[in-house]
């Protein structure tokens, strides 16, 4: 038997439940935290008619000719606005690309605060009005959601339920529209091509919008590939390696991959929108103190959120 904790909890819960309620929320999502890095949430605050609009304008996006989505990548960006393509992005140490493309989008800050100088515009697709509108609009949704995930975890750590508060407002999170491509001619494909190789995500939490169809697993301890199933109106979310990292590996950011469909649905695309929400770039990722003693040694060299994620990114193919 697999062993693997990934419960399904209301947000609802915590937002607006009793004092019980907000405690019990936190113990589960911090023991699923440190068991097996994965939660399924219900109640994230999006609507079903969003999350329909999304994935409805994400495939008009890429169904566009790719000399109009080229107009869109920005190379010197690092794949951190606008569009990126087939055959640029690796998991780290991956011997060839995945297969997808990948539109991502960054924090509008409208409240003056001069972090604005520090990220790059959103890119808007002329071509698509609504996109424009709609990835803004789950964008904020998925923000929020993640900013009350992030207090539960704080209780959970014993820290003040606000701890994350500014350290994320108007953070450098990214929301990401995947498609996987539909593979003509699967004996054409290099044998080590996934859709997603087996990787960790960069950020503190990633939250992910109900993929089109199955293929994201995850890694258990004891090295067994487990499916990820969810119903479609929640999200999943994640830990990813900022938050690991923060607390002294207490938290586990547990390797994930899409695999490739079986032959006969590999002519089906598959579409994914991922949250990775980011602090802002100088807040320290220093080991937490409630998260080091006798047992767990401070694991992890002294960094800036903005210093990880210039390395991870060079890794991953985007930046040279
Ligand atoms: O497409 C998915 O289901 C997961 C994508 C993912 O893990 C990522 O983009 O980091
Ligand atoms: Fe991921």
């Amino acid at each position: 038997m697999t062993e693997i904790n990934i419960p399904r909890l209301d947000l609802n819960d915590y937002v607006h439940g009793s004092d019980e309620q907000k405690a019990a929320f936190s113990d589960q999502i911090g023991q699923a935290f440190t068991e097996t890095g994965f939660v399924t949430i219900a109640n994230h605050g999006m609507t079903k008619e969003l999350m329909d609009e999304l994935y409805v304008e994400v495939k008009k996006f890429f169904s566009l000719p790719d000399e109009v989505k080229r107009k869109y990548e920005i190379p010197e960006l690092a794949g951190q606005r606008g569009y990126t393509g087939k055959g640029k992005e690796k998991a780290k140490g991956a011997p060839v690309p995945d297969l997808k493309e990948f539109w991502q989008r960054g924090q509008t800050v409208t409240d003056g605060d001069p972090v604005k100088a520090q990220y790059p515009d959103n890119v808007e697709v002329e071509e698509l009005p609504r996109f424009n509108v709609v990835t803004r609009e789950v964008y904020e949704c998925l923000e929020r959601a993640g900013k009350h995930l992030l207090k539960a975890i704080a209780v959970y750590l014993g820290l003040d339920e606000n701890y994350f508060d500014t350290k994320v407002h108007n953070g450098n999170s990214i929301l990401r529209g995947i498609h996987y491509f539909p593979i003509l001619d699967p004996d054409a494909l290099a044998p080590d091509a996934v859709r997603a190789g087996a990787h960790e995500d960069i950020n503190l939490i990633t939250l992910l919008i109900g993929a089109s169809a199955d293929g994201l697993e995850v890694l258990t301890r004891n090295d067994v590939w487990y499916p990820v199933k969810t119903q479609v109106e929640d999200i999943v979310v994640n830990v990813g390696d900022m938050l690991q990292r923060l607390t002294n590996n207490k938290l586990k950011s547990t390797t994930h991959r899409v695999v490739n469909p079986p032959r006969e649905l590999m002519k089906a695309s598959r579409f994914s929108v991922p949250f990775f929400l980011h602090p802002k770039l100088e807040v320290d990722l220093s080991c937490l103190d409630v998260c080091i003693d006798a047992a767990h040694p401070k694991a992890y060299s002294d960094m800036t959120a903005g210093e990880y994620l210039d390395e991870r990114l060079r890794e991953i193919g985007l930046k040279m």
